[in-house]
């Protein structure tokens, strides 16, 4: 289940992220920077007056990397009562001595490191701090208003680093400046929360104050059924790119075409011997008939994002050489059709540099059924290879 954290300066903001459901609370001073921290008394006033109905957590500050310096400032913030003491790791060579004077503390509250995509994400400080008995890390951004998340990492680099934290059995959170837009792209990585701030102000920005609206509009986006198919073992990541389907589609709604076109990427691709070992440029071209859920769309909620269509693409190049158009078209095709709104999909795949002109294939794969669809997911729709099975008995 991806969780929902919000940053709030004190008791009063609490409570709006409390009736707005979010699962974290998170106590920071965003007038101080990144990692501004609220004052020690903002941070046990929230402690007691949350009272336990949500796990509390609070940041450290913007800290030199001085291990004796930051130990000593963890120390008294873990002292309020917080359940999670955030930890900024700005790149230094002394993150490791940084990780190793927490462990004593890492014992009695659960620490999380913040990497910083903007500042560069170090993959090998995870063992360190999974070493030192580290609950948690989550990558933000260092320079608010200098870009979102997706600005400063890859998908493929968002997917890697979940893929990475949970390999070493950290907690892995996803925030930095995120939008709406973002969350269906973030949810298919399947990390344990997606933390927010700006978004959930109103127009004054991440300095002024939380808006309930934003707060109840960002929760709707994050779906709590989740929780549901984890537990039931089934794949995550499927249902969360579903999280967007209600309980039911009204079928006189009709379908709508998502689409992208010209989408050119650099990929490894190629039967040849000549074609190993480096890429060359292949054009996407997809098409996706989308259930309608309602005659007014309004937010994202509404929609499927055509993001989650080029993050899937990138992410699938990204995992290395492949022989044929023909497979990359039927892997991009299957990524399409794990939404459960799509009933139909055309996807082009087009090399571009072998002739004169471009080659490829175009291929159409229908959902088997779409009534199917219409009814909402369901926990044993949602097992991997499910909807590729399905395909092949609906192929035209
Ligand atoms: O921990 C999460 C941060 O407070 C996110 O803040 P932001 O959404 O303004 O970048």
């Amino acid at each position: 289940m991806t969780k929902m954290l919000a940053s709030v300066t004190g008791v009063e903001e609490a409570e709006i992220a409390l009736s707005g459901q979010v699962d974290i609370i998170d106590l920071k001073n965003p007038s101080a920077g990144a990692l501004g921290a609220a004052a020690l008394e903002t941070i046990r006033a929230t402690v007691v007056s949350v009272d336990g109905r949500r796990p509390v957590s609070a940041v450290a500050g913007d800290l030199p990397m001085q291990p004796e310096v930051i130990r000593a400032r963890v120390e008294e913030i873990a002292a309020t009562g917080v359940d999670y003491v955030k930890i900024g790791f700005f790149p230094s060579s002394e993150n490791a001595a940084c990780a190793a004077a927490l462990e004593p503390i890492a014992r009695r509250v659960k620490l999380v490191a913040v990497l910083f995509a903007d500042l560069g994400t170090d993959f090998a400080l995870l063992p360190v701090l999974a070493g030192h008995g580290f609950h948690g890390v989550m990558v933000d951004t260092a320079r608010k208003g200098g870009g979102r998340l997706l600005d400063h990492m890859a998908v493929a680099r968002v997917d890697a680093f979940v893929a990475a934290a949970k390999a070493n059995g950290l907690m892995v959170g996803l925030a930095g400046s995120l939008e709406a837009p973002d969350v269906p792209r973030l949810l298919p990585f399947a990390p344990d929360f997606l933390g927010f701030r700006g978004a959930l102000c109103a127009a004054a920005g991440r300095t002024g104050a939380i808006d309930a609206d934003a707060v109840v509009k960002i929760r709707a986006l994050i779906p709590e059924e989740a929780s549901a198919a984890r537990s039931a073992g089934v794949d995550y990541r499927l249902l969360a790119a579903r999280g967007y389907a209600p309980g039911s589609i009204d079928p006189t709604l009709g379908t709508d075409r998502i689409f992208v076109r010209d989408f050119v990427l650099p990929v490894e691709i190629g039967a040849y011997s000549f074609e190993h070992g480096h890429t060359q440029k292949v054009r996407f071209d997809v098409s996706a008939d989308v259930l309608r859920v309602t005659e007014r769309p309004e937010d994202m909620r509404h929609v499927v994002s055509y993001d989650i269509i080029m993050d899937g693409i990138r992410a699938i190049v990204a995992r290395g050489h492949v022989e044929l158009s023909e497979t990359l078209a039927e892997q991009v095709a299957a990524l399409v059709l794990e939404s459960p709104r799509v009933v139909r999909v055309v996807v082009r795949v087009e090399k571009l540099e072998l002739g004169p002109g471009g080659v490829g294939v175009e291929i159409e794969r229908k959902r088997a059924d779409s009534k199917a669809a219409r009814k909402g997911p369901s926990a044993s729709d949602a097992r991997p290879g499910r909807a590729g099975d399905e395909r092949k008995g609906a192929l035209p």
